[in-house]
């Protein structure tokens, strides 16, 4: 794949290391995110993506190599590096006694520059986070996707060019973490670079264009979402029917690249390829053995993300296909 020429680079690390104590949060992490795309940094909790977060924002610096951003580095630029760049580390914070849109308009006032103060913008930024008609409640009585949202409203107030969301959709409810995918569909359709970090596989695959998966600090996997699910291994799903012993027999006699095994929980896991599970179904059908239950155990790359993420890092081979 053709590597993005630097000039159109929101944000860039070369071999970023950093370290607390003799914990390596962040260990030699390079990565390249284009202007205008939405990149994912996925890991479970500990893996290092916070903190490399706030080393864009400048909150702390790496003990050893570089981060960009928009080519501007802090030892050269200092705050200036943030020109174009907002959103959030961790979670939002706002006067819980205050409305919505009490809390945009003091943030307009602090540091949103001529174009937050503008008479309209904050109903704006409002709108695009689908806060409209909540906008003159106290904001302790917002749910947490709806001050997550604020969040996000605050951010669009500066007009930034690269948003940086910290676990956007970290403890919502599923319909939760639907708005906020939405909203960061809107924002990245609207030409805006989004980086985010997630634990969870499910609330990046449909938004991010490329994503790098950290465990422990280091890089387990780079590249773009359909190369992540070319990886993916063969879903595996839960079986129960009225016979599972004659369900695995047929399994050996015939299907052998469908892998059925008694699961320990009760009833039988099934793995193979999406075509052959189905034949398999299909056979069990035919032999009038009674189907209880089919449902997938994970998605592939719940599963991927798990493999990558759970190995020892010595294990680990670092797979870079960007
Ligand atoms: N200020 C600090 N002092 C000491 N250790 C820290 C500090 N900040 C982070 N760490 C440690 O660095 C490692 C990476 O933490 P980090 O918060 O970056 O992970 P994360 O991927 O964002 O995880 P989470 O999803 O839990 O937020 C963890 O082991 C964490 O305990």
């Amino acid at each position: 794949m053709a590597r993005t020429p630097d000039h159109a680079l929101a944000v860039e690390a070369v071999d970023v290391t950093k370290r607390y104590g003799p914990l390596v949060a962040v260990d030699h992490l390079s990565l390249r995110v284009a202007q205008g795309e939405v990149y994912g940094i996925l890991g479970p909790n500990g893996a290092g993506k916070t903190t490399f977060l706030r080393m864009l924002f400048g909150l702390i610096r790496p003990d050893s190599g570089t981060v960009r951003v928009f080519g501007r580095t802090w030892d050269e630029s200092g705050v200036g590096v943030l020109d174009g760049v907002a959103g959030f580390i961790e979670s939002p914070r706002f006067y819980p006694y205050l409305t919505g849109r009490e809390n945009l308009e003091g943030l307009a006032l602090l540091d949103g520059g001529e174009r937050a103060t503008r008479a309209g913008r904050v109903a704006e930024v409002l709108d695009v986070v689908d806060l409209t008609g909540r906008e003159e409640d106290k904001v302790a009585g917002y749910s947490y996707g709806m001050r997550q949202r604020l969040g996000v409203a605050a951010s669009l107030l500066r007009d930034p060019r690269l948003l940086i969301l910290d676990e956007p959709a970290n403890g919502l409810d599923p319909g939760g973490i639907r708005d906020m995918r939405a909203l960061v569909k809107r924002l990245a359709d609207s030409g805006l670079t989004v980086l985010l970090s997630s634990h969870h596989m499910d609330e990046v695959e449909e938004i991010c264009d490329n994503v790098t998966i950290m465990a422990r600090g280091k890089v387990a996997f780079h590249g773009s979402l359909g190369q992540l699910r070319a990886m993916a291994p063969d879903p595996g799903h839960l079986l129960s029917t009225d016979d599972d012993a004659r369900a695995v027999a047929l399994a050996i006699a015939s299907h052998p690249e469908v892998a059925v095994e008694v699961d320990p929980d009760g009833g039988l896991v099934a793995v193979g390829p999406p075509a052959r599970l189905s034949a398999y179904v299909a056979d069990l059908v035919r032999a009038g053995i009674g189907l209880r239950q089919f449902t997938p155990t994970q998605t592939p790359l719940e599963a991927l993300f798990f493999m990558l993420t759970d190995a020892e890092p010595d294990d680990r081979t670092t797979v870079t296909v960007r």
